[in-house]
């Protein structure tokens, strides 16, 4: 199989490619110019609780860092919600559909505790960068605009317009970063190609028995759901107490709804398809399992329930997030709450996933206040036709020459990419980072952290990217070997 397939390699009437090499001084800047970056605590804690001072200080940050990209003729560069950044790359060939970059600038809360460096530190230990959002996501920020600068400065001028936005509200859901800059180029007309987000990674050590990583491109997003569970009931002396309190009740309904998962759903989409892709690089006699799926369906489905990633793969997800009850020792609790976040297989939709959980309830005694839901994103085209996901395998075999596979996915997690389903069908969601198990924990965890060399390999990647997406090539069809 060829690297090159679905893009057609013929080099007519380019600029001269810009070789992806830095020097040892542009190296050096570019690791403490990503310090800089965490050391600005962009902390989403609620979406009441941003800290507004750090999102400010971060727009005059990039603006200090990245003097080229500021300042360079076609490039607009607008705020928007106070905080996000949108940036306008405008293309020398109108004629080609742009398309946009995504990456956010909040980050969760990271306590000091567990940490083996301050997470707002940005220290540098055996080669790694430490700190919180090195990961999620400050690290795809800054590599966009790390490669943008360092193409300009040696006189890059694109094809393909291309958009950079950078949401600043993406940990509390992006009302106010992805969703106006979405809206605000709906207004202008804008329709893109595509466009790239955060979401997925080369994936080491994920599969038992798959040996070799690989990357995993993301071409949906599971849906959600935050439902809170009420249970009101009569308050008075804890020394004469009913037989169920609102306590009682509600821990009960949680509980069963934590004890009865949803159902597997493996036997369809990309994961299907992941599978199919990846069938060959396991070991007997596994390779013969996934191959034949048609007869082993049941028992690859139940495997998959044995991990808690492959598992969140196969079915909606119930994770029993907050419960709040009691004023005092001595009060029978008038009043108790929970909160429960789903996250919905992209065979499910918020109304199937809430007629599940009330049968499982089945106690109508348990309010549900639906706080807020969307349905699983659609699924992004990945077949030969797909200019984004094409440019995403060619520019990944390209700079990691050691994976062999790209495969499509579905993303656990939700991302800002989601706000721009009005002005794209093609939404990809990738890292180009390799993760293992115990990076996904550090990702809203401790001691989240990347390498110095996984981070210049970030912006190689980007840069090659950008050259890539100036391809006058539309992809090629699929021709079928005989
Ligand atoms: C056969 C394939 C095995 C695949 C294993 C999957 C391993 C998972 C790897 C990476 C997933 C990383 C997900 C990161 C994106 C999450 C972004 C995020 O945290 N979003 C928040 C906030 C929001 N926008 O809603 C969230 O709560 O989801
Ligand atoms: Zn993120
Ligand atoms: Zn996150």
């Amino acid at each position: 199989v060829s690297r090159s397939k679905g893009l057609r390699g013929t080099e007519s009437q380019r600029e001269p490619r810009i070789p992806s090499q830095f020097s040892q001084e542009q190296r050096i800047a570019m690791k403490e110019a990503l310090k800089g970056a965490i050391q600005i605590p962009t902390v989403s804690f609620s979406p009441k609780e941003l800290n507004t001072t750090a999102l400010a200080e971060f727009g005059e940050y990039i603006r200090k860092v990245f003097p080229t990209v500021f300042h360079t003729s076609f490039i607009r560069h607008e705020v928007v919600g106070n905080y996000s950044h949108l940036f306008t790359i405008k293309g020398s060939d109108p004629s080609m559909q742009p398309y946009m970059l995504l990456a956010h600038i909040d980050v969760v809360p990271a306590p000091d505790k567990g940490w083996d460096v301050p997470p707002f530190s940005g220290l540098e230990r055996d080669g790694f960068i430490y700190g919180r959002g090195t990961l999620d996501n400050k690290n795809s920020l800054m590599a966009i605009l790390q490669a943008l600068e360092l193409l300009l400065i040696r006189n890059y001028i694109p094809r393909r317009s291309f958009f950079i936005a950078l949401g600043h509200d993406e940990e509390i859901s992006g009302i106010n970063g992805a969703q106006k800059i979405s809206a605000l180029l709906q207004a202008r007309g804008v329709q893109l190609a595509f466009v790239v987000d955060e979401g997925s990674f080369i994936l080491d050590g994920f599969i038992p028995y798959l040996k070799k990583p690989f990357a995993m491109v993301s071409v949906s997003e599971k849906g959600a759901i935050n439902l809170m569970l009420q249970v009101n009931t009569t308050t008075g002396h804890s020394s004469a107490p009913p037989k169920e309190t609102s306590i009682g009740i509600l821990a009960a309904a949680v509980s069963r709804l934590e004890q009865t998962p949803m159902p597997n759903m493996f036997g369809s989409g990309p994961l299907m398809t992941a599978v199919e892709q990846l069938a060959n690089e396991f070991p007997f006699p596994t390779n013969i399992v996934l191959n034949n799926l048609w007869l082993f369906r049941p028992l690859v489905s139940r495997l998959m329930e044995r991990n808690y990633i492959t598992n969140s793969l196969v079915r909606t997800t119930t994770a029993l997030t907050m419960f709040n009850a009691g004023v005092k020792v001595n009060v029978i609790p008038p009043v108790a709450e929970a909160i429960i976040n789903f996250r919905l297989h992209p065979a499910q939709t918020v109304q199937e996933v809430l007629k599940l959980a009330k049968d499982i309830v089945a106690d109508d005694r348990v309010q549900f206040h639906v706080l807020d839901a969307f349905d699983p994103l659609p699924i992004s085209p990945s077949d030969d036709q797909a200019l984004g996901y094409q440019l995403l395998r060619q520019t990944i075999h390209s700079v990691f020459p050691e994976v062999n596979i790209v495969a499509p996915g579905t993303c656990i997690g939700n991302t800002d990419s989601r706000h721009y389903l009005n002005l794209t069908t093609g939404i990809y969601r990738f890292n180009p980072i390799y993760l293992q198990p115990q990076d996904f924990s550090s990702i809203h965890g401790i001691n989240e952290k990347i390498s110095v060399q996984a981070y210049e390999t970030q912006v190689k990647f980007v840069f090659e990217f950008i050259q890539n997406g100036d391809t006058d090539e539309e992809p090629v069809p699929h021709l079928h070997e005989l």
